[in-house]
């Protein structure tokens, strides 16, 4: 073994995806996701490598050793993309984690490649940490690693983070390999969840799955971690919500140059009066339906006036091989049509919708232009989206929709927070939002921005590590730095 990494990313996806050209050549472009956008800049910031999938089927690519981040490609075939990517990752797991919003598929096939490229992923890992080193496992598709890692590398300290929301017995029960997946995680040192209830879930199904003793409090936020005794180890495990770059973000947003555009962007929509605006992956969890109908609603209605109102969605295209994704797309399509054939007229729609990943400036400059930010989930692990919008509006200007269904709405309490299942209260938001006073509308907003710029993405970062690095505490371990922030509630 050669001397390798003391620090080591072990996700899905690389935090670059290599793209097709029309030329037959190929790119490197920034990867999806809230994932790549939370921990590209801690580990630039802290030197260490990534191990991941390139983002295309059957390439060779050689790792890429940069000054600050070091790439480590693990190859995927077209069939275990299409089995443990699409199928297992994307059509079992993420729609039983999500509240079964679609039903879930369990397939033998889907479950061997998962196992398979999990095994992939250890070894690969294997290779790359020196001696001794933290390793850190991130999200769904990898849930087999800490354990198959473990073995092939008792040295190491390991941890994993989960991205999405760990369900409740209830569901977790239906996946035919629970067990499997409850003893894979076990492997780790820590796992990490953004809610205490996905902590507390995943606690009760270690005791009743794996059949190991843990302990019975209520888990903390970045603090009180639960435990479970797996023989001689220790596993913890706590609630750490993930966050953003925010200081970033608020710099940014405050350039001229992001300010101009986004007035420009303003006067190419018609200078309306409420510019309302929902960025998010093309995925059935994001409620982009739910908005739609809200919105269609209250123009029937004549609470909102087609000729004073535009909505942007900004919808990155994601997961377009698996069949709900592809149904989403079509139903979404058809709304927009519906509302624009009824509501707009030439040369000024009320729905812009775009399927094309916008560049980051871009966004940023329609998170300071917008009014009405609507984020409006089903069922979301977190959603960083809500959380940057905040971050852009160091004036104090626009108003936040946000789903009680996500894990940001556990912060970000006074936002406009509705229920996605009942369209009524997401109408009454929409409604709430618009018609805000405007000190009151600045009063939210500022103690919404202390929430975000105070927790940002190194404090989760480093919440975790430490939690990480602070091993083999029996009982219930409090942090010392966070004892005072529980303690005030
Ligand atoms: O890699 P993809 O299949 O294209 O999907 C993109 C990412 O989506 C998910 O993001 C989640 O992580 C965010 C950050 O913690 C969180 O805010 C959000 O609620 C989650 O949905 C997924 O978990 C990632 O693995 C994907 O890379
Ligand atoms: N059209 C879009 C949509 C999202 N994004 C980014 O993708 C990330 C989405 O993260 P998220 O936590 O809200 O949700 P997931 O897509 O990770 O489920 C955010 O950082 C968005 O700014 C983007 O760059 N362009």
């Amino acid at each position: 073994m050669s001397a390798g990494s003391e620090f080591v990313v072990v996700a899905n996806r690389l935090p670059v995806d290599l793209e097709t050209l029309p030329d037959g050549g190929t790119r490197w472009k920034r990867s999806p996701g809230g994932l790549v956008t939370a921990l590209e800049p801690i580990l630039r910031g802290n030197k260490g490598a990534w191990v991941g999938w390139p983002g295309l089927p059957d390439v060779d690519v050689d790792p890429i050793v940069e000054d600050g981040l070091d790439l480590y490609p693990v190859k995927l075939s077209a069939q275990e993309v299409a089995d443990y990517y699409e199928g297992f990752s994307n059509a079992s797991l993420w729609p039983l984690y999500h509240d079964v919003i679609v039903k879930p598929v369990y397939d033998r096939k889907w479950w061997a490649a998962y196992v398979e490229v999990n095994r992939r992923f250890a070894d690969a890992t294997a290779k790359v940490a020196a001696q001794g080193a933290t390793v850190w496992i991130q999200d769904y598709q990898l849930q087999l690693v800490p354990k198959m890692l473990r073995m092939l590398r008792p040295d190491l300290t390991i941890g994993f983070f989960l991205h999405i929301p760990f369900p409740p017995v209830e569901l977790f029960m239906q996946m035919p390999w629970r067990t499997e997946i409850v003893e894979g995680l076990l492997g780790a040192d820590l796992i990490g969840f953004h809610l205490p209830g996905g902590a507390q879930n995943f606690l009760y199904l270690a005791r009743r799955l794996a059949g190991q003793p843990t302990s019975r409090g209520n888990v903390g936020v970045r603090s009180k971690l639960g435990v479970v005794q797996v023989g001689f180890r220790t596993v913890r495990v706590g609630a750490f919500p993930i966050s953003i770059d925010s200081g970033q973000l608020d710099e940014l947003s405050k350039s001229k140059s992001i300010r101009d555009r986004a007035k420009q962007i303003r006067k190419e929509l018609g200078n309306p009066t409420n510019i309302l605006l929902g960025v998010d992956r093309l995925d059935y969890t994001k409620g982009i339906d739910v908005r739609l109908n809200a919105l269609r609603e209250l123009l029937e209605e004549d609470r909102v006036d087609p000729e004073e109102t535009v909505i942007v969605q900004l919808a990155t295209p994601s997961r377009e091989r698996v069949d709900s994704y592809v149904q989403m797309r079509g139903d979404i399509e058809q709304q927009v049509g519906r509302i624009n054939g009824e509501y707009g007229r030439v040369g000024h729609p009320v729905v812009h919708y775009l399927h094309k990943p916008v560049p980051r400036e871009e966004l940023l400059a329609f998170f300071v232009a917008a009014d009405l930010m609507l984020v409006t989930p089903l069922r979301d692990g977190m959603n960083l989206v809500a959380k940057e919008y905040v971050a852009c509006r160091s004036d104090l200007g626009g108003a936040l929709v946000l789903s009680e269904f996500t894990g940001a709405a556990a912060e970000l309490r006074q936002a406009y927070l509705c229920n996605p299942h009942d369209l009524d209260s997401v109408k009454d938001a929409m409604i709430d939002a618009l018609t805000q006073d405007r000190e009151a509308g600045r009063r939210r907003m500022r103690a919404l921005r202390r929430q975000v710029l105070t927790h940002n993405v190194d404090r989760w970062a480093r919440s975790f590590l430490t939690a990480l690095s602070h091993g083999g505490v029996a009982g219930s371990a409090l942090m010392p730095d966070e004892k005072a922030e529980d303690e005030k509630g």
